[in-house]
């Protein structure tokens, strides 16, 4: 827009902008504020600038020599080199928003009455006087313009600033337009169009200013960029070769890891030294001898020393090859393994409370009984490791040998199932699996584990082991020991019946506790039915452990109802009976 443009009259002209405005002098009535209106004339063949002071005794007309936009000051010259009496005229009326530039002392000023002079003589280039009034400064001397014909009109002080009256030039201010508004929002002020004088309205000026910059500066900031260019570079090849590094330590890290999953394997002269020279016996099984050892400060463990009679060693390649391949918070971790000529042994961590075997007391002795909560935590954490063998795997795995030996405590009594000796693998849809001998511990074998006539051996045989071991754990008592070794699979579970219809009296004070053995029991007698059809998965097992619903949970019907009548001489000859059917061979 015009008013954005940098408008003067000619190339040494001042510059033209806010408050003032340029006009065509024909054209004065596109003045929005007259008395800072403008306009451009030719003088003597130069170009000028022009304003015309609308005053109360008629227009005065000047030029302008300098616009000083900073103290709102403007220098005019009289073209008529008559400021005498230009000046005489504004002393004496209103010229506003102009006033003389004021000074701090007053000045005085002689004026004189020349008119009598012959026009020949108003000539000032010879320092004649030029216009019928002369004012000056009353210091000057009255000789130096000749004003010895001249009458003396009066003298007047004044604070202003007017020391160039005899050069025709006079300094004046202007008020300060408020601009302040326009400012404040980036922008510029203009007289508004059609609005009252002195009406103000912003506008912007979007025009890049040319702004040259000193060469100094232009290299110090090519340097810089140079410079930031190059750190970020650096930084960048840094934090490749960083993130390199952190992959590779990565990488390491998981290969490790990945190795450390995979049992190691011992020498025999390893495990001397790990056990101090099978210094510390924890314990005695049918399959060796478990000593204490020592990795490190931090890693204590098992070895568990195969007897050397032990054939093939199918056993051992079945636990290592198994074991390696399984985690579980429930199911013993298997460190390490040593084939190492005819010594044979597997490492395992090491489980400060032993087996659960000694943690089997009755509720009735409040010295040894571990409680009926941990009793029912431990049944669940049992229950999930079969589930892990059972359905975690790429392969089923059966355990074959589900007995309070084969469960461990660490610390805080989370049980871990151990000794996979007898486990098998099985196909992962087979449910039934082919068993040339039947082995486990006696006691808690599945009927089908043993004899062929009860159905086919499968996940559900771990079922009824586990089944035996739940009801163990409710009835605070070995089940091997419940009576002969003829009837202890017929006789226990029939307690445990009795105990649910309360025929057997076991001393549970507290209702929680009573519900968690029911619950235990319950369950227990639902596993070791003796169709395993009958008996739930492990999935199941687990969901009714949890179940906080125990009105859900129904007693299994009780396989010896119809045997109520008799004697336990009798039961015991009917379970012989049963028991002593025929095995088939596959
Ligand atoms: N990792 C272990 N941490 C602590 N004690 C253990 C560990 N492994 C075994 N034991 C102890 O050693 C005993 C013997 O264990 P082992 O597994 O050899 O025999 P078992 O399970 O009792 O019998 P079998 O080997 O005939 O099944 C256990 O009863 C237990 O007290």
């Amino acid at each position: 827009i015009d008013e954005c443009k940098e408008l003067s009259c000619g190339q040494d002209e001042p510059i033209i902008r806010f408050p003032f405005q340029l006009v065509n002098e024909s054209s004065q009535d596109q003045c929005l504020y007259p008395e800072f209106c403008l306009y451009c004339t030719t003088i003597h063949g130069y170009n000028e600038t022009m304003v015309s002071l609308p005053t109360t005794s008629g227009p005065i007309k000047f030029l302008v020599e300098k616009i000083d936009y900073e103290s709102n000051q403007i220098l005019v010259w009289d073209p008529e080199k008559c400021m005498a009496t230009k000046f005489l005229k504004l002393t004496t009326s209103s010229f506003l928003p102009y006033r003389f530039s004021p000074v701090s002392e007053t000045t005085e000023y002689s004026f004189f009455d020349c008119s009598s002079l012959s026009s020949s003589k108003y000539d000032q280039s010879q320092n004649r006087i030029t216009c019928p009034i002369y004012g000056s400064n009353s210091n000057h001397s009255v000789f130096t313009w000749n004003l010895a014909s001249c009458i003396k009109m009066f003298d007047i002080n004044l604070p202003i600033m007017a020391p160039d009256l005899t050069n025709n030039l006079l300094d004046l201010s202007w008020l300060e337009q408020n601009c302040t508004v326009c400012e404040a929002k980036g922008m510029e002020c203009k007289w508004k169009n059609n609005g009252t004088k002195g009406e103000t309205e912003c506008f912007g000026c979007y025009k890049k200013r040319k702004t040259i910059l000193p060469k100094s500066l232009i290299y110090s900031a090519t340097g810089s960029i140079l410079l930031g260019l190059i750190l970020i570079a650096l930084f960048k090849i840094f934090l490749y070769f960083r993130k390199k590094e952190e992959d590779q330590i990565r990488v390491d890290k998981f290969l490790e890891d990945y190795r450390a999953q995979k049992p190691a394997r011992f020498s025999y002269a390893d495990l001397k030294r790990i056990t101090n020279g099978f210094k510390e016996k924890l314990g005695e099984g049918a399959h060796g001898t478990v000593f204490k050892g020592k990795l490190s400060t931090e890693i204590l463990v098992a070895v568990k020393m195969l007897n050397g009679t032990q054939g093939e060693g199918k056993e051992f390649i079945n636990e290592v090859g198994i074991m390696g391949k399984i985690h579980h918070i429930n199911v013993v971790r298997l460190i390490g393994f040593c084939a190492d000529g005819i010594h044979r042994a597997l490492v395992y961590n090491l489980f400060s409370n032993g087996s659960l075997q000694s943690f089997i007391f009755s509720p009735d002795n409040k010295d040894h009984f571990l409680g009926w909560e941990k009793l029912q935590q431990i049944g669940i954490g049992i229950a999930k490791g079969i589930e892990y063998l059972h359905q975690g795997c790429n392969h089923p795995i059966i355990h074959f040998d589900i007995n309070p030996h084969n469960v461990l405590l660490d610390d805080s009594f989370t049980p871990k199932i151990s000794d996979f000796g007898l486990a098998k693998l099985c196909s992962k849809n087979l449910s039934v699996v082919s068993m040339t001998a039947a082995k486990g511990t006696f006691g808690y074998m599945a009927p089908e584990v043993l004899s062929r006539n009860f159905g086919n051996v499968s996940l559900k045989s771990d079922i009824y082991s586990y089944g035996m071991l739940l009801l163990e754990m409710v009835g605070g008592r070995k089940n091997i020991e419940t009576s002969s070794a003829e009837n202890f699979n017929v006789l226990y579970p029939e307690w445990i019946h009795n105990l649910l219809e309360g025929d057997v009296h076991i001393h549970i004070e507290n209702e929680v506790d009573f519900k968690i053995a029911k619950k235990l029991a319950i369950v227990g007698l639902w596993c070791i039915q003796w169709q395993p059809i009958n008996r739930p998965s492990i999935k199941a097992v687990v969901q009714m452990l949890e179940t906080r619903d125990d009105s859900q949970l129904i007693v299994p019907p009780n396989p010896f109802q119809s045997t109520t009548s008799m004697t336990t001489n009798e039961k015991t000859t009917l379970a012989r009976r049963t028991f002593q059917m025929e095995i088939i061979q596959e």
